[in-house]
This record gives structure tokens, C-alpha cells and sequence, in this order.
């Protein structure tokens, strides 16, 4: 026996199976497609700049995953039922959607919502993103953390804990706070509620951080309580470069608003404007890529690799 033979490779070491596009567009097959061109075409439409090629290549096969987990989640849950002799009740399946500012996250979030709101047994699919749950710039400017927005400590967790454990439980019209991009803070008196959905999708750039120790005991996290999680990646610098150009949009349009706090921005020049987003890029959000959401990305169940076009090139799995 040679030592090759003795040492397993590494795809059979890491908990993963790695996918290429094609290999996983592919898996695909079979599946009745729920959704007429029609449909993918409304998808389009609703200002997602994914292409339609993607959506069939990635988040069908994606979708059909989904349903299959869904299924036999539930089926898990009417198993106890039966064996607890309790009452039929629903537990709302929830699906993580984390990665870094700017890698897409609301996109893919759209998207799988639309896509699985389709199926069957999951006709009610809601959505909320952790944007909410930031301190408001108030208590951030009193504890010295304007530049800590979107890091672990800038969260309200108990309430986002709250939550999440509320909608696990079966709550009726649970309510989440809402953020403004436009205003940069959390809106006073606005929420955002979710009733029972058959699947509730949370997006946000730290839902995978694992559970922390405090006093010697764990502290529990957002994370305890997905059944399911992707995790969006993209080369840093592509990264910074969708952000930049993000910023320079916004800054002929939405930075004009009265209402904007990036006001100040709106009359600067073409390069003035691209240093002021890359400061912005490197001094908080790479900083926070590098600190505390990258080394999350072990901890997802699916990992979607995206090349410098925003097509998903590799596709890993975790082994169950
Ligand atoms: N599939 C895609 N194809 C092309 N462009 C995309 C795709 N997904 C997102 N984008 C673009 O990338 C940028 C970031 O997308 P999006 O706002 O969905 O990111 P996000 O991860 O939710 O960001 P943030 O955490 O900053 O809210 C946007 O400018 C968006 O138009
Ligand atoms: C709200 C977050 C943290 C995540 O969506 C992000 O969009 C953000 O505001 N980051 C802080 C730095 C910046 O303004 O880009």
C-alpha cells in the first residue's frame, strides 16, 4: 500500500464537499421547476441585479436542498409531537444568511425567500436582517463605537436573542427594530414583525459568531437557533471594490437627500469620494471582515464563493 493510499485526501478530511458551478447546477435535476420564466423574470425585476443564468444554476438546486431539509425537519418535529402526545404546532425553520458589508447578502436573501415561498410546505417565507438590532447612534456615539458599527459589540443581543427565540417558540407577530440606511440609525417607533412563517431568513454580517463565555458559562448566540446557514465569500479586494462602487452610487442619489446622513458627501468630487469609501471600507467593515466575520465562515452549513462578476464559482456543502 502506497502512503497515498493511507492518507486520506483532503477532500475527505474537510468537512465539506466542494461543488464547481457546473457539478451543482446539475443536482438540479429532476426537480419539477416551480417557478415559470415569468416568475424568474418578476424575480429580476425586483431590483436584484442577479442574472437569471444564476438563479437557475445556484439558488434552484439551492432551493431544492432547502425544501428537502425543510421536509425533514418537520417531520422530525411531528415525530416528537406524537411521541410527547402534545397538541400539532409549527416551529418556524430558520436559515442564516452572513458574509461580509457589500458581498450580497440582501440579494441572496431576496432571493431564496422568493424562490422557497414557492414550495408546498413552506408557502410563508419571511425575512428581517440584523441592521435592526445596532444600538442606536446615540448610545454607539456615547460608548465610542461610531466606528464599531456592524461588530459584535454594537448589537443589541439580548433583544435580537429575544427575538429569534420568540419566533422559535411559536409567538404570534413578533416584532424586530428597523434600520435606516438613509438616516444610518435605527428608526424610533417603526418595527418589523413576522407571524409564524413556515421559514424566517435573518441577514446580517455576524449571525454565525459562535457562542461566547462569560463568568464561565455560554453566553448563547444568534446561531443556536438556524437550522441552516450560508455563508456569502468574495476576494477582499473585490470586496472593497463593490462597496466603492456601491458608495459612488449612492453618492449621486440617495447621499443627495435631505433626510441622508452621508449628506456631507454628496458635493464631493469623483476621487475625493472613492478615498472617503475606501477609508470607510478599511478603517471598519475589512476590519470587521478580518476581526469577526471571516472567521465565522467554518461554521456554515453552505458556502457560496463568488468571483469578481458576482457568479458563484464554487459551491461547498457541510457534510452532515
Ligand atoms: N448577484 C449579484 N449580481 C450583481 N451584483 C450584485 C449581486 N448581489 C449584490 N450585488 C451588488 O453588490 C452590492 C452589495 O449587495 P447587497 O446590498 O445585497 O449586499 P449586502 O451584503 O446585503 O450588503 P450590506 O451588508 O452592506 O447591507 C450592491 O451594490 C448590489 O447591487
Ligand atoms: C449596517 C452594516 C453594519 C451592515 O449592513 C453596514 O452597512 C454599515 O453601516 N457598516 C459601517 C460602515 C459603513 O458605513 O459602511
Amino acid at each position: 500500500m502506497t502512503v497515498a493510499e493511507l492518507v486520506p485526501n483532503n477532500e475527505a478530511l474537510s468537512p465539506y464537499r466542494h461543488f464547481t458551478r457546473a457539478e451543482w447546477a446539475s443536482l438540479r435535476a429532476d426537480t419539477p421547476l416551480t417557478l415559470t420564466l415569468d416568475d424568474l423574470v418578476r424575480l429580476k425585476s425586483l431590483n436584484d441585479p442577479i442574472s437569471l443564468e444564476e438563479v437557475i444554476e445556484i439558488y434552484l438546486p439551492l432551493s431544492r436542498l432547502l425544501a428537502l431539509y425543510v421536509a425533514a425537519t418537520q417531520g422530525l418535529f411531528k415525530a416528537t409531537q406524537r411521541f410527547l402526545g402534545a397538541e400539532d404546532g409549527k416551529v418556524p425553520y430558520i436559515i442564516g444568511v452572513a458574509g461580509s458589508v457589500a458581498v450580497g447578502k440582501s440579494t441572496t436573501a431576496r432571493v431564496l425567500r422568493a424562490l422557497l415561498s414557492r414550495w408546498p410546505n413552506t408557502p410563508k417565507v419571511e425575512l428581517i436582517t440584523t441592521d435592526g438590532f445596532l444600538l442606536p447612534n446615540r448610545i454607539l456615539e456615547a460608548e465610542k463605537l461610531m466606528d464599531k458599527k456592524g461588530f459584535p459589540e454594537s448589537y443589541d443581543n439580548k433583544s435580537l436573542l429575544r427575538f429569534l427565540s420568540d419566533v422559535k417558540a411559536g409567538r404570534r407577530n413578533v416584532c424586530a427594530p428597523v434600520y435606516s440606511h438613509m438616516s444610518y440609525d435605527v428608526v424610533e417607533g417603526e418595527a418589523s414583525c413576522v407571524d409564524r412563517p413556515d421559514i424566517l431568513i435573518v441577514e446580517g454580517v455576524n449571525v454565525l459568531l459562535a457562542p461566547r463565555m462569560r463568568d464561565g458559562r455560554e453566553i448563547p448566540f444568534v446561531s443556536d437557533f438556524f437550522d441552516f446557514s450560508v455563508y456569502l465569500d468574495a476576494p477582499e479586494g473585490v470586496l472593497e471594490r463593490w462597496y466603492v462602487e456601491r458608495f459612488r452610487r449612492l453618492q449621486q442619489t440617495a447621499f443627495r437627500d435631505p433626510q441622508s446622513y452621508f449628506r456631507v458627501y454628496a458635493d464631493l468630487d469623483e476621487a475625493e469620494t472613492t478615498r472617503v469609501a475606501k477609508d470607510i471600507w478599511t478603517r471598519i467593515n475589512l476590519e470587521n471582515l478580518r476581526q469577526n466575520i471571516a472567521p465565522t465562515r467554518p461554521r456554515a452549513s453552505l458556502i457560496l464563493t463568488k468571483d469578481a462578476d458576482h457568479r458563484i464559482e464554487e459551491v461547498s456543502l457541510r457534510k452532515l
